[in-house]
């Protein structure tokens, strides 16, 4: 791999033992895939925040580079913790949880990267250009940053973007090269589209599946009832049951906007049965005893859809409703009065985390109900939870029966 002389200092040292370490990671990997040279990010979204996922040793790893002093050089955010990092105590989190959680947290925070703890960075002015470079980590966050804003970045892992966040730079390769962006494989949607986001996490489920880690090219009949929250979902989906990190989206994404070659590609037309078949997987009799709505994080509309669900049905919920959103967005839903009408009802506006990387094991839920196609597809292996699906007034109604 060809570097600059900077980059040849920063490689052999020079500027100390952290910063080479970062280095090394960076170009190793650009070696394993091939990448000619390190290219300029203009942001970073840094995953592996939860102490459930990392663990003690992801806790000493984090301290040993903010105790070298290490900062994020270029505008980071941060991926969900295990916790709410305002409300723990009262949502009962396992206390030596919350410890360790706090020192993961601490050693972002001298690092400089900013304590976003959300998976929806899009939502909350981590917004690059189109064809921008940029190093995120979640594969949600990645989906959509790819396919919706069409900034340009591989499926890093925690470690990877931490170490672009520091130097400001990755290695070129893969999604930042535009001949590895074309579709591999046509999927046509032969339905009318439904309104709901869990509609398209069972058509991400289906497809991703199918596609693996190639890039799918969508076709659909009503384009005009898309919503960025149903990117949001569809992509979060087929980066959980397939690896993918791109999708395109005739007439919507904007690369398909600039036009794409089709031609010759597999088709795959999925319709209603594959969609039955799906939704058949998760017939179940239990009763959720968590409702989870959020995953990726919700954006105000969908907290506002929670709230508008409490009003006209004059709800009370009797099983636990957590609705899992950054601070930011709740923020605003507190402003708008939708975070109150939530939980007189009885459910609660979490922020920060997730049902996916908050010990849920541990707090005694087993069967989760979600309106995720990607949630669903996690549940069962990081929390052994059992799952209920269903569109977002399917499973609210559930926690009212
Ligand atoms: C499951 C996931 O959304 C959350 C866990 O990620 P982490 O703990 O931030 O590494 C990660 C992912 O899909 O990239
Ligand atoms: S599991 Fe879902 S809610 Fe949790 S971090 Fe990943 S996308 Fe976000």
């Amino acid at each position: 791999m060809h570097l600059t002389r900077e980059e040849e200092k920063l490689y052999a040292g020079e500027y100390g033992e952290a910063l080479e370490t970062c280095m090394n990671l960076l170009v190793s990997l650009g070696d394993i895939y091939g990448a000619e040279k390190l290219v300029d990010i203009s942001s970073a979204q840094v995953s592996g925040v939860s102490y459930k996922t990392i663990g003690e040793k992801g806790l000493e790893f984090l301290k040993d580079l903010a105790d070298q002093g290490l900062k994020a050089s270029v505008p980071t955010t941060l991926n969900p913790a295990g916790m709410d990092l305002i409300r723990y105590d009262e949502l009962k989190f396992p206390k030596d949880f919350a410890k360790k959680q706090l020192e993961i947290i601490d050693c972002f925070k001298r690092m400089e990267v900013e304590i976003s703890c959300t998976c929806t960075p899009y939502l909350t002015g981590n917004v690059p250009m189109f064809g921008s470079h940029v190093a995120w980590a979640e594969s949600s966050a990645v989906a959509y940053v790819n396919s919706v804003i069409g900034a340009r970045t591989n499926r890093e892992g925690g470690p990877s973007a931490l170490a672009a966040a520091i130097i400001g730079k990755t290695p070129c390769y893969g999604y930042h090269l535009s001949e590895n962006r074309l579709p591999t494989q046509v999927f046509e949607v032969d339905m009318e589209l439904e309104d709901a986001s869990s509609f398209y996490g069972i058509l991400g489920r289906i497809t991703g599946r199918i596609v693996k880690n190639g890039i799918p090219y969508f076709k659909f009949k009503n384009c005009e009832s898309v919503k960025n929250d149903y990117l949001k979902a569809l992509g979060a989906a087929l980066a959980a049951s397939g690896g993918v990190a791109l999708y395109h989206v005739e007439g919507i994404t904007p690369e398909a906007k600039k036009g794409l070659e089709i031609n010759g590609l597999e088709k795959v037309v999925i319709g209603k049965d594959d969609f039955e078949k799906e939704y058949d997987s998760f017939k179940t009799s239990e009763k959720p005893d968590l409702i989870c709505i959020g995953c990726p994080h919700c954006s105000l509309d969908e907290i506002k859809e929670v709230a508008e669900f409490v009003k006209s049905e004059n709800a009370k919920f009797n099983a636990d409703v957590w609705v899992c959103t950054s601070i930011h967005m709740k923020s605003i839903a507190d402003r708008m009065g939708y975070t109150k009408i939530i939980e007189d009802a009885g459910g609660k506006v979490v922020g920060d985390t997730c049902m996916v990387v908050a010990p849920i094991e541990d707090m005694g839920y087993k069967n989760v109900a979600t309106n995720s196609g990607k949630a669903a597809t996690y549940l069962p292996g990081f929390c052994k939870s059992n799952v209920i699906y269903g569109t977002t007034y399917e499973i609210l109604k559930k926690a009212t029966e």
